[in-house]
């Protein structure tokens, strides 16, 4: 049995833990909040972010993350983007020395515009080799519920990701490999941002043929972007771009869908903010996707007026005028 540590007790550090014990592992869970561990270890249940779901025996929680790291190995982060290098400061020597570390997270840090890879090397003092990115189509309520769904699993390392999908193969959770790290980072930071643009425009009452737009165009956006910073082409076309893409725009599951349908509908911005209980990253990351296309001069007409909405106080009512009136171009240009 693979002895596997989850840093972070939300939402999707949850559900994964559970696919990593319903494929074998035994799972020490890291929450912050001590009455989180202590519902985990005496219901099996997650109330406050998954109430459906009963966890397996086979995970048991803490608080402290030193007891969590002990002996893991695996590694797996799940933690918001804009915290993970506060995070590792505290988790840094206590990480093991040879064990793959698994980034869930789907963001680009402020201020710096690392990727979570990045982050990871540099805060957690990991080397790159032994970096694992998992993403894709996967919404955890539907997760939980053990309904099928796919993800891939990047890494440089071919043993460090045959390992990471090995303890993440269940009946309902089919791992695919993939080499493009990069690509898989930025079509899963970028997708929230259209995800918020999708959200919007279905608030203000639009429908399929606008969503149908704003993910073929944000997909082209994502792609550029990926393409300048030295992705793969094809990552756009798989689990972690197309894929998720669809998942996160379409569903109301989404917390960046729900936060953009919360702002089109007419709710203000501090308003959406302060019913927003969980991590919708597409909000922080909008702006440092922003400085990141800036520097390698591509053009991000969806982020950045994603970005205007949610730094800068434009409505969301303008952002049509302002992406249907910009200067006829080519599609594929
Ligand atoms: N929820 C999903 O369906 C899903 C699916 C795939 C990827 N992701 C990605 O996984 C990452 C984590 O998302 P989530 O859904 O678990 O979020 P969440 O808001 O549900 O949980 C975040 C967890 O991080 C913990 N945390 C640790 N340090 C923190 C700090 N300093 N400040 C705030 N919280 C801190 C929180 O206590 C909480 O347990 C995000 O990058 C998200 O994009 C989420
Ligand atoms: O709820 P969201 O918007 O963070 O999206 C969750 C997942 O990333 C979907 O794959």
């Amino acid at each position: 049995m693979t002895h596997v540590a989850v840093l972070g007790g939300g939402n999707w550090g949850t559900a994964y833990a559970a696919i990593m014990a319903d494929a074998g592992c035994t799972v020490r869970l890291w929450a912050r909040r001590q009455e989180v561990a202590d519902e985990i270890n005496s219901t099996h249940l997650n109330s406050g972010y998954l109430a459906d779901r009963v966890l397996p025996e086979t995970i048991t929680a803490t608080s402290s993350y030193a007891d969590a790291l002990d002996g893991a190995e695996i590694v797996v982060l799940a933690v918001p983007s804009q915290t993970l290098r506060s995070n590792l400061a505290d988790w840094r020597d206590l990480l093991p020395k040879d064990a793959p570390i698994v980034s869930l997270m789907k963001g680009i840090e402020l201020g710096t515009g690392e990727r979570m890879s990045q982050v990871i090397a540099e805060a957690g003092g990991v080397e790159q080799d032994r970096i694992v990115v998992v993403s894709g189509p996967n919404l955890a309520p539907e997760i939980a519920a053990r309904q099928p769904a796919a993800a891939v699993v990047a890494a440089v390392s071919a043993r460090a990701r045959a390992k990471v999908a090995e303890a993440s193969a269940t009946a309902y959770f089919r791992p695919y490999l993939g080499t493009d790290v990069v690509g898989t980072e930025i079509a899963g930071a970028t997708k929230n941002v259209i995800a918020l643009a999708v959200g919007m425009a279905s608030g203000m009452g639009m429908g399929d043929n606008t969503m149908a737009s704003l993910l073929t165009r944000g997909l082209a956006e994502t792609a550029r972007l990926g393409a300048a910073l030295g992705a793969d082409p094809q990552t756009f076309l798989g689990l972690a771009g197309v894929g998720d893409l669809v998942a996160t725009c379409a569903s109301p599951l989404s917390r960046n869908r729900t936060f953009g349908y919360r702002l089109g509908s007419g709710m203000s911005l501090e308003e959406v903010i302060a019913s927003t209980k969980q991590t919708a990253e597409g909000v922080k990351s909008c702006e440092s996707i922003l400085q990141l296309a800036r520097g390698v001069d591509v053009d991000v007409p969806i982020v950045e007026n994603v970005a205007a909405v949610v730094h800068d106080g434009r409505a969301p009512q303008d952002v049509t005028d302002a992406l249907m009136s910009r200067a006829r171009k080519h599609e594929t240009s």
